[in-house]
């Protein structure tokens, strides 16, 4: 099976993390963290740093590496390297997303999470000490 190389970010700002939710495709509709494939040559962190610009359009830093996940769906493997970090300059500017969602710790199961990000959101539970 064609494994897929992944890199998302988990952008947290005061006691919250971005969600956001697919616009298109096979997983649309689904939440999921923001973040794409990584390009030949490319860490994870940096692919992380690329794709929130191009998407979002501001700037991460303070990255910190959370885990990968491998996950099996039908058609391809998603092996996805997650960091957590922060907005380091700019304002959110979605070009791609249908929603985006600020989760408070108490509100991480409140969306419909792809299923490889639900072993994100229980590491992050993990980390966070919920
Ligand atoms: N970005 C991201 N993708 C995820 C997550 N969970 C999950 O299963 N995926 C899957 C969905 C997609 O099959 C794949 C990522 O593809 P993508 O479409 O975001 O990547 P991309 O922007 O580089 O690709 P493309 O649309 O230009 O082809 O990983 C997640 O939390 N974030």
């Amino acid at each position: 099976m064609k494994t897929v190389h992944v890199a998302a970010a988990i952008i947290r700002k005061d006691n919250k993390i971005l969600a956001a939710q697919r616009g298109y495709g096979e997983f649309k509709d689904g939440w999921e963290f923001p973040g794409g494939k990584l390009e030949s040559g490319e860490t994870g962190a940096q692919a992380c740093i690329r794709e929130i610009d191009e998407e979002l359009h501001v700037a991460i830093g303070d990255l910190e590496y959370l885990c990968t996940v491998e996950h099996d769906y039908e058609s391809f493997h998603l092996s996805m390297e997650c960091f957590t970090c922060k907005i380091s300059s700019g304002t959110i500017n979605d070009s791609e997303h249908e929603n985006l969602c600020w989760l408070e710790s108490d509100q991480l199961w409140d969306v419909d999470w792809l299923p490889a990000d639900i072993q994100v959101v229980k590491e992050l539970e993990k980390a966070f000490g919920h």
